[in-house]
């Protein structure tokens, strides 16, 4: 009897792997991080056959941890970073260069071009994205136009590209299935979100030829069984879905105006607009929601590019931390910031400022600033961030939002997701399994294969594990913001004073 649901949750810093039961409860799991790739301040690639190698080291690791055979997993989903952009050679299956990491900028001025040329709007409309160097379609063209003889070789179509997703079921499949979902392909901006094709227009403007492309199918569907020698049997692989748009899933947010927020590397605020494309005149993009029933839905989204990994560089970079949870405590051993301000805007600022040359800014130091506050002011920034999406978001639906449902690595954070709450003045809910994202993947894959019905089935896994409740008073909460809004203007004309970024 096939008593697991496998999850493959590749993201921006490691890899996962999780097997779950019918009841959404983790059986198993393994994790493993990998190199980030820094080769000039603000790019970002990752390797990836590193990607590839640690995916299938986790794989490997979660089934034998429990004695799993591969007979006894009835379906596999994957969900992935986002935009990463990975070109390779159809024959070899060998890439051509590193993986093009979302959070790398190497693009802007190209996408300061496509401005230039007053296709701005025409993306907004037809891809529902806002033009930036973050999506797929500039670093494409970036590798083909950078990496000798790429273009030549795309043009006699022995060239390949793929979101991550693509590239694992790629090798999953050794090589025969080239193929991606509609929510990885609403973030390339060479995608039609609207007529659910790709854009030829945009694939014209970057020189990108339509035979590199994958075919593009819903997110709960049969993509291929993975070759027998990957890991010991053939298994179906029958979900698929970006993983903020897998973790809205997995949040059972299925309805019209419920909301999720991810804290990972980056925050991503998800609210579902149902059937309907709901375009944003603010900052907010609009994109293809994972669905299991064939029906596309829409939502909009708020990207903010730097939130947990602002943690990391206090660990990695700034020495501050050992690792990661320390962060709760310390931020908790000081009563403020001490009037202390960190705008992490490493890579750019997203929404709603979308300024693609912003850089990080500390902001109110004075001679009592210890490395608490400073810390603190870490956590606080992405408490900030999202408050911002969050008002704009309210404003565009039109309808207050009273609740938001938290995941993420660093949604297990206590003073981080209290401090969300005092600043939203709302309520927010974690949930048992923070691990919403490879859940999510995992549902669209099971219900593909009949482990569950349809999403009625999976929200009766659903269960609140904390609820935290505002608790700050109105004055201190609007001061707290006020000094956040003069922070991110000195962000912002940091950026001005550099170059124009209209
Ligand atoms: N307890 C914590 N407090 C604050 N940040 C945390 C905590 N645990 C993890 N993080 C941050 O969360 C991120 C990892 O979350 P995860 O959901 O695994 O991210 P991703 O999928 O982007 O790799 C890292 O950037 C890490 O610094
Ligand atoms: O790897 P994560 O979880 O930070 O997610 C990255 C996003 O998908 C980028 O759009």
């Amino acid at each position: 009897m096939k008593k697991y649901v496998m999850a493959l949750d590749q993201g921006t810093t490691s890899s996962r792997c999780i097997l779950f039961d019918r009841q959404g409860s983790i059986c198993s799991m393994a994790q493993k991080e990998f190199e980030q790739i820094y080769p000039r301040a603000g790019w970002v690639e990752h390797d990836p056959m590193e990607i590839w190698a640690s995916q299938l080291a986790v794989v490997v690791e979660a089934i034998s941890k429990i004695g799993a055979g591969a007979e006894e997993i009835a379906a596999i989903g994957i969900t992935n970073q986002r935009e990463t952009t990975v070109v390779w050679n159809r024959h070899t299956g060998v890439p051509v260069h590193n993986a093009i990491v979302w959070q790398c900028r190497r693009t802007s001025d190209r996408i300061e071009q496509l401005k230039r040329d007053g296709l701005a709007d025409y993306v907004h409309k037809t891809t529902g994205l806002i033009p930036d160097a973050y999506f797929s379609a500039s670093k494409v063209a970036w590798i083909l136009d950078h990496v000798e003889g790429a273009r030549e070789e795309a043009e006699a179509g022995n060239l390949m590209f793929g979101t991550i997703d693509t590239w694992l079921i790629w090798n999953l499949t050794k090589g025969t299935v080239h193929v991606t979902d509609y929510t990885n392909a609403s973030r390339t901006m060479m995608y039609d979100i609207h007529r659910l094709c790709w854009d030829q227009k945009l694939l014209d403007y970057f020189g990108i030829p339509a035979s590199m492309l994958p075919k593009v199918r819903p997110s709960s569907h049969l993509y291929g069984y993975t070759e027998a020698s990957v890991f010991g049997g053939s298994v179906p692989i029958t979900g698929a879905a970006g993983d903020q748009q897998a973790a809205l899933f997995g949040q059972c947010c299925f309805t019209a105006g419920e909301v999720k927020n991810t804290y990972g590397t980056g925050c991503f605020l998800l609210m579902n607009t149902g059937e309907k494309a709901v375009a944003s005149e603010n900052g907010l993009l609009t994109t293809i929601a994972a669905s299991a029933d064939g029906q596309v839905q829409y939502a909009l989204e708020g990207s903010v590019f730097v939130a947990g990994a602002g943690i990391q560089w206090l660990r990695d970079e700034m020495r501050m931390l050992k690792n990661a949870q320390q962060s709760e405590e310390y931020a908790e051993s000081v009563e403020d910031t001490n009037g202390v301000y960190v705008v992490p805007a490493f890579t750019g600022m997203g929404a709603p400022y979308w300024s693609q040359r912003a850089r990080g800014m500390v902001v109110g130091l004075t001679r009592g600033c210890k490395k608490e506050h400073f810390i603190r002011a870490t956590l606080e920034a992405m408490a900030y961030q999202t408050n911002d999406i969050l008002k704009v978001m309210e404003q565009e639906s039109q309808a207050p939002i009273r609740s938001l449902k938290v995941d993420g690595g660093a949604s297990r954070n206590n003073f981080l997701i209290q401090f969300q709450s005092d600043i939203l003045g709302v309520e927010v809910q974690r949930p048992e399994c923070v691990e919403t994202t490879a859940l999510g993947a995992a549902y669209l894959a099971g219900i593909a294969v009949g482990v569950w019905k349809d999403r009625e089935e999976v929200c009766a896994n659903f269960a609140v594990s904390r609820t935290f409740s505002p608790n700050m008073e109105e004055g201190t909460r609007s001061e707290k913001l006020k000094g956040w809004r003069r922070a991110v203007a000195c962000a912002l004309a940091w950026a001005e004073d550099g170059s124009e970024d209209e």
